[in-house]
């Protein structure tokens, strides 16, 4: 199988459908049907639930997969599928440009921008007067969404195909729960943010929190990075996720370290701040479900304290998250898996699609710098999609 091929989403072998990709690390994991779902519950017993799975179910492939929410409360969704396969993925660049073709979107911002802002400015009021609390609020990472109405059905594949064109993100698709509006909905993005890798006593995590946009001008594109990696709020708000990897990975761990320390990292779109965490765990039988369930949801996508920031995204942000900055990934009989941030994402669902983006607040935040970061990171998705902020196809504006 060639990559383009796997990127573009077609499924060759049997005619079944693809069900679940991810291209990361240089690999492309694919999924092709849905043979067995495994039961659903909360993050807590994840890995009790893949555990039971497996020995329950002794047929197909030795690999499950798909999505985690936001919410730890909330159901997860997770599935065999019926054919596992893997390939290189270093060549997996996607061919097809944008997905949209000559579809319109009506794109309405749920909520408005200067909503948005009003929120940030609410949540920097929370942070100042939690101040003198035993465990006062530092850090709320507040999203909002895109709600995008086309005249075609959403081209799943052309999306990852266009997705796939930056190497430096990992490009995900997988099924996700009927609901009303739609009997497959599909979550599908590209994130940069690995929650946690583990093969054998290996862990991995690299936590990515502090951002800047990226410019076409060179000049200004340095402008932005050095910037951003001057600036006392970010590696604020950056060490606050690397903190709580360590805090939530030491006790497994009999060595961790970060290595190269928080160094620039960039997507197409956005420079991030980021520190790749490595460790060796005492117990290489620990699944890498029980360590995604440590770690979910790091201060990147939540805030600190968890629980009290997550009380706050409820009361401001207005929506349920659903399965955006969750994580996307897959897990074997063994206990190996990977997991990804499912940030930088859109749920998929017929002529509708839903995209996020979020950043994260702390104190020295700026509600407009905070929303114009929120309106940088949707850029990813939005040209994949091969539309702009209008919903108006790129290729008309390059005509
Ligand atoms: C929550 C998101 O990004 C997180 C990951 C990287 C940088 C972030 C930031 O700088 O705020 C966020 O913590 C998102 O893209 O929706």
């Amino acid at each position: 199988m060639s990559s383009d091929k796997e990127i573009s989403g077609r499924a060759t072998e049997c005619g079944l459908a693809e069900s679940f990709l991810l291209r990361g690390h240089g690999r492309v994991l694919i999924g092709q049907g849905l043979r067995t779902e495994v039961g659903r519950g909360p993050i807590g017993s994840l890995a009790a639930r893949v555990g039971a799975f497996f020995k329950a179910n002794e047929g197909g492939p030795r690999v499950v997969m798909g999505a985690l929410p936001f919410d730890r409360s909330q159901p997860d969704y997770l599935f065999q599928p019926e054919i596992f396969s893997t390939a290189d993925g270093k060549d997996g660049r996607g061919t097809s440009s944008a997905s949209a073709d000559a579809a319109r979107c009506t794109i309405t911002p749920a909520p408005a921008p200067s909503v948005f802002a009003d929120a940030v400015a609410a949540c920097l009021a929370m942070i100042a007067a939690s101040a003198d609390d035993a465990e006062p609020l530092t850090k709320v990472v507040l999203s909002r969404s895109l709600e995008l109405v086309s005249t075609h059905e959403f081209d799943a594949a052309g999306l990852l195909a266009a997705l796939a064109r930056d190497p430096s993100i990992a490009v995900f698709s997988t099924l996700l729960p009927a609901e009303a509006d739609a009997p497959r909905p599909l979550l599908v993005g590209a994130t940069p943010e690995l929650l946690v890798s583990k093969k054998g006593d290996e862990v991995v995590s690299h936590p990515l929190a502090g951002s800047a946009r990226r410019y076409g001008d060179p000049g200004a594109d340095r402008r932005s990075a050095a910037g951003l990696e001057r600036s006392e709020k970010d590696r604020r708000e950056h060490q606050a996720v690397v903190d709580a990897v360590f805090d939530a990975l030491s006790p497994y761990c009999r060595e961790l370290n970060a290595p190269e320390r928080t160094t620039l990292r960039s997507t197409a779109s956005m420079w991030h701040l980021g520190t790749r965490i490595v460790g060796k765990l005492r117990d290489a039988d620990t699944p890498v479900a029980e360590l995604a369930c440590a770690l979910h949801p790091t201060p990147a996508v939540c805030g600190l304290p968890r629980n009290r920031a997550a009380e706050v995204i409820g009361r401001l942000e207005g929506y349920d998250r659903g399965f955006y900055a969750g994580a996307v990934g897959w897990a074997d009989e063994k206990g190996d898996g990977e997991w990804y941030v499912s940030i930088r994402s859109a749920r998929l669902a017929g002529k509708r699609a839903t995209l996020y983006a979020g950043a994260g607040i702390v104190a020295g935040s700026d509600p407009a710098g905070e929303t114009d970061e929120t309106s940088a990171k949707f850029v990813a998705l939005l040209s994949a999609l091969g539309i702009d902020e209008h919903g108006h196809p790129l290729r008309e504006r390059a005509a």
